[in-house]
């Protein structure tokens, strides 16, 4: 479950794999009355073929005899007893076919069930049993490391001494857990250009997360370790507030490397921008999920004068497709986000009040 399909799903048997009875009742064959010989449960193999008046006792889901007609249900007939199983007669005559399943109704062998790419749902999985398969392939899931830079991060207890506690370490994992993704390690680098370099390339998971470093500070050190492994940067630096240092580099294999920045609610900005369509992709899915998710702001909201802001935003139940910008949204907060269930995309210059704009959703 949730994971999607690696390749198309196609019948492995018609369904139903033999012609069915839709009811309990009789199988008959022609017009009756009908002497009635013995009858078929469901599982059983079917029993000899039926000639013109004859009938069978059966079940829903057994296999109707060849030479059936139609079915007819409990309720609709009688059987007259006598010394020799009994003779049916119904109400009214049955229609042809009535009430029995024909083999091959839902499908025949070989038809396309779902194509490959589709997400695995319950439905899914049951349809699959149904068709015959013990197993479906399925894109894999993407397992992902973590590794949190800064020498300022504390593990425990209440920032002190200049120092900050790590909000993302305890953020990510759980999140990327959410979005589908395995996670391998979350590791802490303090900064330090070789112990960043050691652990980026001695991960071997398919996506390489990092977090902080990203700026050109003193000891920002992604960049540089990027530079120095040959790793190609495909995205650095994104027109957006927070999260304006994020960037995305292929490493020397090919395997793709997120660098969130360090300020948290800059790290949730890379997430939902750069991160969840990797992962999605990894994932064999659309980078972006279809139709893009859109709320009618209950409020104004300033905009940047040149970049696209993300402001976290907490859909009104009593209005529905209505969404509320939240306060404490600065790069370094989280007050907001945790109040919010999606991060509204605001174009450069703002928006008004009952403007539609899309909503990122966290996936949590
Ligand atoms: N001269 C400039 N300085 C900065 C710019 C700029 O354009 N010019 N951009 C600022 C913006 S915007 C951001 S965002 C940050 C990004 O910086 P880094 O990715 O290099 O992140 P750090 O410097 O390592 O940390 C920034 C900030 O976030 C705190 N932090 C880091 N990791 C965590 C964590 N796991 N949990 C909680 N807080 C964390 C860190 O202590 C810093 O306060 O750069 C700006 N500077
Ligand atoms: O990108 Mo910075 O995130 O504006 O804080």
């Amino acid at each position: 479950m949730g994971r999607v399909l690696a390749r198309e799903l196609t019948a492995r048997t018609d369904l139903p794999a033999f012609d069915t009875s839709a009811m309990d009742g009789w199988a008959v064959a022609g017009a009756g009355p009908w002497r009635v010989r013995g009858q078929v449960l469901a599982g059983q193999r079917a029993a000899g073929a039926l000639g013109e008046g004859e009938a069978v006792r059966i079940a829903t889901g057994a296999a109707v005899p060849e030479g059936a007609t139609a079915v007819v249900r409990r309720e609709d007939g009688r059987v007259e007893p006598d010394a020799d199983g009994g003779t049916l007669h119904a109400g009214r005559p049955p229609r042809p076919g009535q009430d029995i399943r024909p083999r091959g109704q839902e499908c025949r062998a070989g038809d396309l069930l779902m194509a490959a790419g589709r997400m695995v749902t319950p439905a899914i999985a049951g349809l699959a049993a149904a068709a015959g398969y013990d197993e479906v392939a399925v894109v894999p899931r993407p397992e992902a490391d973590v590794l949190v830079l800064g020498d300022e991060l504390l593990r425990s207890g209440p920032p002190r001494d200049g120092r900050v506690r790590d909000a993302l370490g305890p953020l990510l994992p759980p999140w990327l857990a959410a979005l589908g993704a395995g996670v391998r390690q979350v590791r802490t680098v303090g900064d330090d250009a070789e112990a960043l370099r050691r652990a980026v390339t001695g991960s071997t998971a398919d996506v390489v997360v990092t977090t902080g470093g990203t700026a050109a500070g003193p000891v920002d050190f992604v960049h540089p370790v990027l530079r120095r492994i040959g790793a190609r940067l495909l995205v650095d630096g994104v027109a957006v507030r927070p999260g304006h240092p994020m960037l995305l580099a292929l490493l020397p294999d090919g395997r793709p490397l997120v660098g969130l920045p360090g300020n948290p609610l800059a790290a949730v900005a890379g997430v939902v921008t750069l991160l969840v369509p990797v992962l999605r992709a990894l994932a064999g899915r659309p980078a972006h999920p279809h139709p893009e998710h859109t709320a009618r702001l209950a409020e104004e909201v300033p905009g940047h004068r040149t970049d696209t802001r993300l402001v976290p935003v907490a859909s009104v139940p009593e209005h529905a497709g209505t969404a509320r910008p939240l306060g404490f949204h600065g790069p370094a907060m989280l007050r907001g986000l945790a109040a919010a269930d999606g991060m509204a995309v605001i174009p450069p210059g703002g928006a008004a009040a009952g403007a539609v704009v899309e909503v990122l959703r966290l996936g949590w």
